[in-house]
C-alpha cells in the first residue's frame, strides 16, 4: 500500500473552538431581505491584484459599479500612493460622475498621519464613508502589533475621535454627508467579548444617530471554520451591541475554505444589515465573497437584488480585463459552463422543459421550473443557444435541440437516434466539443440538404393517372403520416382506387447521366417510389413526417437549391422519410426542403435513395448486408462507419440484383436505353 505522505495535522493545527449561544435563532430565521451592498472591487479586490488597476481602469469600472444599481463603493486606500488618492481626486472633482445617491468608502489604518491623508482626499465629495480598522485577534495583537487588549481598545477609541474631529465635527472637511466605518479586522478569529467592548467604545467615540448609523464591519479576514460559527459570532454580536438600531453590522467573509457565501447568508439569518464583495469573488488568497452570486441567489429565490446582472457577459468583460483575471468556467452565474449541459440525460431534460414552456405559451415571467437549470439564462442575458452543447457524452436530445435551433427542423424521434449517432461517431473522432454550425453543416451534409451527391431532380410533373383502366403496379409502399395527413396506404400491387392515383413523370440526373422516369401511386410520393422502384432502386417507405418552417434568409434547399435565398415565401415545408430498402432491414432517413410540399418530399425521397447508394461499396458486387447489422459506407459519407438500424437478421431477401442493376447502370457498366429509362404503370423499363 502506497505510503500517507500527508503529515498528520492533529498537532499542527487547532480545531476552531465555536461559541457557545443555546439559544441560537437564526438556524430558524429565512433570507428574504436585501442587504445594503458594499462593491469592495476597488479597495479589497484591488490590492490582491498581481498589477493593480491604474485610474483609467478603476474609472471604468467604478463607472460599471454604479451602473449595476451598488450605492455604497469602496473606491480606494487614498493613504497608499498616488494611485489610489489621485484615483478618489477624480471621483470627486468630476462632474456628474458620483451620483448623488452613491456613498464613496475609503480605508485607512489606525494611524493619525494616514487617516489624515485619507480624509483630505475626500475633500469635495457629496456623500462618505470613513472606513478605519484595527485586527482584534489575539494572534495579531501579539505577532502583528505587540499589543495587549487595553492598547488595542485606546488605539481603535482615539483613532474614532481623531476621525471624528476631521470628519463630521469638522464643518471645512469638504464633505456634505460623513459616515464612519469600524472593522475589527481579524473579527473570525476575535474574543466576540473583546470586539463588543473595542465596539461599544467606538460607537461611543463616534456618537452615531438612527438617521446615520455607525457601520461596524466584522470580518471573517480569514475563514476560519464552517459558516454556521460565523453565523453564531454575528448573532452574539447583533444581540449584544447596545444601541443597535444605531447600527449597521456589516459582513466581509473572505473564501479562505470556499464557503464564503454560505457564511454571508447564514450571517444575515443572524441579524446582519450589510454585506461587503467584489465581483466573482477576487480578493486576497482565495478572494472576498462573490456578489454576484450572493445577489443571484437571492434573484432565484424571487428576491430583486437591486443590482442589475441582465448583462452579465458585459459585467464578466470588465471583470476580467481590470483584473486580468479570468471569471472560472464554473463559477456560479457567471461561469461560462453553467448555462450549458453537455450529458445526454441533462440535455434531454433541458429540451423537454423548454418545449413544456412553449406547448404552455410561458412568456419570459412565467414560473421557471426547469430541469438542472435554476436560473432563466435569459434573465442574465445569455442566449438559449449556449445551454445545450454537443462532445461525445451527449444524446440525441441536444443534438435534435442544436437542429431545432439552428435549422428550425423538428426531427422525428428515429432520426435524432440515426443522426445522434453520426454525430457520436464525429465526436468521438474530433476529441472534443462539436459546435452548433458544425453540427447543422453535420446535417445538412448527410441528409444532402444543400447538394445531393448523387440525384438531381431536373423536371418533373405530377398528373392525376385517370387513364389507367387496371390497377396500379405500385411498389409495396407504406407511407405512415401525420395524424393530421390522410394516411397513404398501398400495399403490394393494389392501389385504394384507380381514380386517385397519381403519376410521375420526371427527369432525374443520376450520378451526370439524366433519366426519363414515370411512375404511379396513390401520391406524389409513392409515384416516384415506384419510378424508382422501375431503376432497380427498391425503396420502402417506413415513416413520414412533416411541418413547415419560417422562411429564414439562407435556404436550405434540396438538390439545385444548395443554400439560395428563397423570396416571396414565408413559409416552407419540411420533410423526414424514413425508408427500408426492399428485402433489407437498413433504415435510411431523407430529409427534403421546399416552399411546395410535394417538392419536399421528393427531395426526401431521393435524398433517402442517395444515402441508400452511398452506404455500399463502389464494386461490381451487388448491395450485401453484413450480419452484424453495419453498412458498409463510403468512407467519405457521414453515414460511414453507423450502425444502421435494422429489423431481423439482416440477410439479404431478394432485391439485391435490381439494387444492383442500378448501380451497374450508375457506373456505366450497364447502359440503359443511353441513359433514359422510362417506366410505364406496370414498371416495365422499354
Ligand atoms: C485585511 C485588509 O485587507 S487590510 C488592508 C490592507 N491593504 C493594504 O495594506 C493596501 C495599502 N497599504 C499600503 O500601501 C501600505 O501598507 C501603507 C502605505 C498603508 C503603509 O505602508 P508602511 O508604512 O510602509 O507600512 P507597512 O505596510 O510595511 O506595515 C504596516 C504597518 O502598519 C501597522 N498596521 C497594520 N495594520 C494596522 C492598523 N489597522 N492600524 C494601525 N497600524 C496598522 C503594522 O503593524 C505595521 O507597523 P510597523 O511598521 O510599526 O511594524
Ligand atoms: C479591512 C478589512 C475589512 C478587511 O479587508 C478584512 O478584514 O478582510
Ligand atoms: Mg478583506
Amino acid at each position: 500500500m502506497a505510503k500517507m505522505r500527508l503529515k498528520d495535522p492533529s498537532k499542527k493545527y487547532r480545531r476552531f473552538k465555536p461559541l457557545d449561544i443555546p439559544n441560537r435563532q437564526w438556524p430558524s430565521k429565512t433570507l428574504d431581505k436585501v442587504p445594503r451592498w458594499l462593491a469592495t472591487d476597488l479597495r479589497d479586490g484591488n490590492q490582491s491584484l498581481v498589477d493593480p488597476m491604474d485610474g483609467e481602469q478603476k474609472f471604468r469600472y467604478f463607472q460599471m459599479l454604479v451602473k449595476l444599481g451598488y450605492k455604497e463603493i469602496e473606491i480606494s486606500y487614498p493613504s497608499s500612493g498616488a494611485t489610489d488618492f489621485d484615483f478618489t481626486r477624480r471621483l470627486v472633482t468630476t462632474p456628474g460622475v458620483v451620483p448623488n445617491d452613491v456613498w464613496l468608502q475609503v480605508l485607512s489604518p489606525c494611524r493619525k498621519e494616514l487617516i489624515k491623508r485619507t480624509v483630505e482626499s475626500l475633500k469635495g465629495a457629496k456623500k462618505a464613508i470613513l472606513h478605519l480598522y484595527l485586527a482584534t485577534s489575539p494572534c495579531f495583537q501579539q505577532i502583528v502589533f505587540g499589543m495587549d487588549n487595553e492598547q488595542s481598545m485606546a488605539l481603535a477609541v482615539e483613532c474614532t475621535k481623531y476621525a471624528r474631529s476631521i470628519t463630521k465635527d469638522d464643518p471645512n472637511s469638504g464633505v456634505e454627508e460623513w459616515a464612519y466605518e469600524f472593522s475589527p479586522e481579524t473579527f473570525s478569529d476575535s474574543d466576540p467579548e473583546f470586539v463588543l467592548k473595542v465596539c461599544e467604545g467606538v460607537k461611543a467615540a463616534w456618537e452615531p444617530s438612527v438617521e446615520n448609523p455607525i457601520i461596524f464591519n466584522l470580518p471573517a479576514t480569514v475563514e476560519m471554520s464552517t459558516p454556521n460559527v460565523y453565523a453564531d459570532q454575528i448573532e452574539f454580536f447583533c444581540t449584544k451591541i447596545s444601541e443597535r438600531e444605531k447600527i449597521s453590522v456589516s459582513l466581509h467573509p473572505h473564501n479562505d475554505r470556499g464557503c464564503a457565501v454560505a457564511a454571508a447568508e447564514l450571517a444575515q439569518m443572524a441579524g446582519a444589515d450589510r454585506v461587503e464583495g467584489t465581483l466573482f469573488g477576487n480578493g486576497e488568497r482565495t478572494g472576498n465573497v462573490d456578489l454576484v452570486t450572493l445577489a443571484l441567489n437571492l434573484y432565484t429565490q424571487g428576491i430583486h437584488p437591486g443590482i442589475d446582472f441582465s448583462d452579465l457577459n458585459s459585467v464578466i468583460d470588465v471583470v476580467e480585463t481590470s483584473n486580468k483575471i479570468p471569471v472560472h468556467p464554473r463559477q456560479p452565474y457567471g461561469g461560462q459552463l453553467v448555462v450549458c449541459a453537455f450529458s445526454g440525460s441533462h440535455q434531454d431534460a433541458i429540451k423537454k422543459g423548454f418545449q413544456a414552456r412553449e406547448t404552455a405559451g410561458a412568456t419570459s415571467t412565467d414560473p421557471w421550473v426547469m430541469p438542472y437549470l435554476p436560473l432563466d439564462p435569459e434573465d442574465i442575458g445569455r442566449t438559449y443557444e449556449a445551454i445545450i452543447r454537443v462532445n461525445s457524452q451527449s444524446g440525441k436530445g441536444g443534438v435534435a435541440w442544436i437542429i431545432k435551433r439552428t435549422l428550425q427542423l423538428d426531427l422525428p424521434r428515429g432520426l435524432q437516434v440515426a443522426f445522434s449517432k453520426i454525430v457520436q461517431r464525429e465526436t468521438d473522432m474530433l476529441g472534443r466539443e462539436m459546435l452548433p454550425n458544425e453540427i447543422k453543416d453535420l446535417f445538412t451534409e448527410a441528409y444532402h440538404l444543400n447538394r445531393n451527391p448523387r440525384f438531381s431532380l431536373i423536371d418533373y410533373n405530377i398528373t392525376t393517372d385517370r387513364s389507367s383502366t387496371t390497377t396500379a403496379a405500385a411498389p409495396p409502399t407504406t407511407v405512415t403520416t401525420d395524424a393530421s395527413k390522410p394516411a397513404q396506404t398501398t400495399s403490394g400491387k393494389t392501389a385504394p382506387s384507380r381514380n386517385l392515383l397519381r403519376k410521375f413523370d420526371g427527369v432525374i440526373e443520376i450520378d451526370g447521366t439524366e433519366h426519363h422516369l414515370t411512375g404511379s401511386g396513390n401520391g406524389a410520393l409513392s409515384a416516384l417510389a415506384h419510378a424508382l422502384n422501375n431503376l432497380g432502386i427498391d425503396i420502402d417507405i417506413a415513416d413520414y413526417k412533416e411541418h413547415s418552417i419560417e422562411k429564414r434568409g439562407a435556404g436550405v434547399g434540396g438538390e439545385g437549391e444548395g443554400g439560395k435565398e428563397r423570396k416571396g415565401r414565408d413559409t416552407q415545408a419540411a420533410t423526414f422519410i424514413e425508408c427500408t430498402a426492399m428485402g433489407q432491414a437498413q433504415k435510411v432517413w431523407g430529409v427534403g426542403i421546399h416552399e411546395d410540399v410535394v417538392q419536399s418530399s421528393l427531395f426526401a425521397l431521393l435524398g433517402a435513395a442517395s444515402s441508400f447508394l452511398s452506404s455500399r461499396p463502389s464494386t461490381p458486387v451487388p448491395f450485401r448486408p453484413k450480419r452484424s447489422n453495419t453498412l458498409d459506407m463510403e468512407p467519405s459519407s457521414p453515414l460511414s462507419g453507423v450502425q444502421v438500424e435494422c429489423e431481423g437478421n439482416g440477410a439479404p431477401k431478394g432485391s439485391a440484383d435490381a439494387v444492383g442493376k442500378l448501380e451497374k447502370a450508375a457506373e456505366g457498366t450497364e447502359k440503359v436505353n443511353d441513359g433514359a429509362v422510362a417506366v410505364n404503370g406496370d414498371g416495365e423499363a422499354h
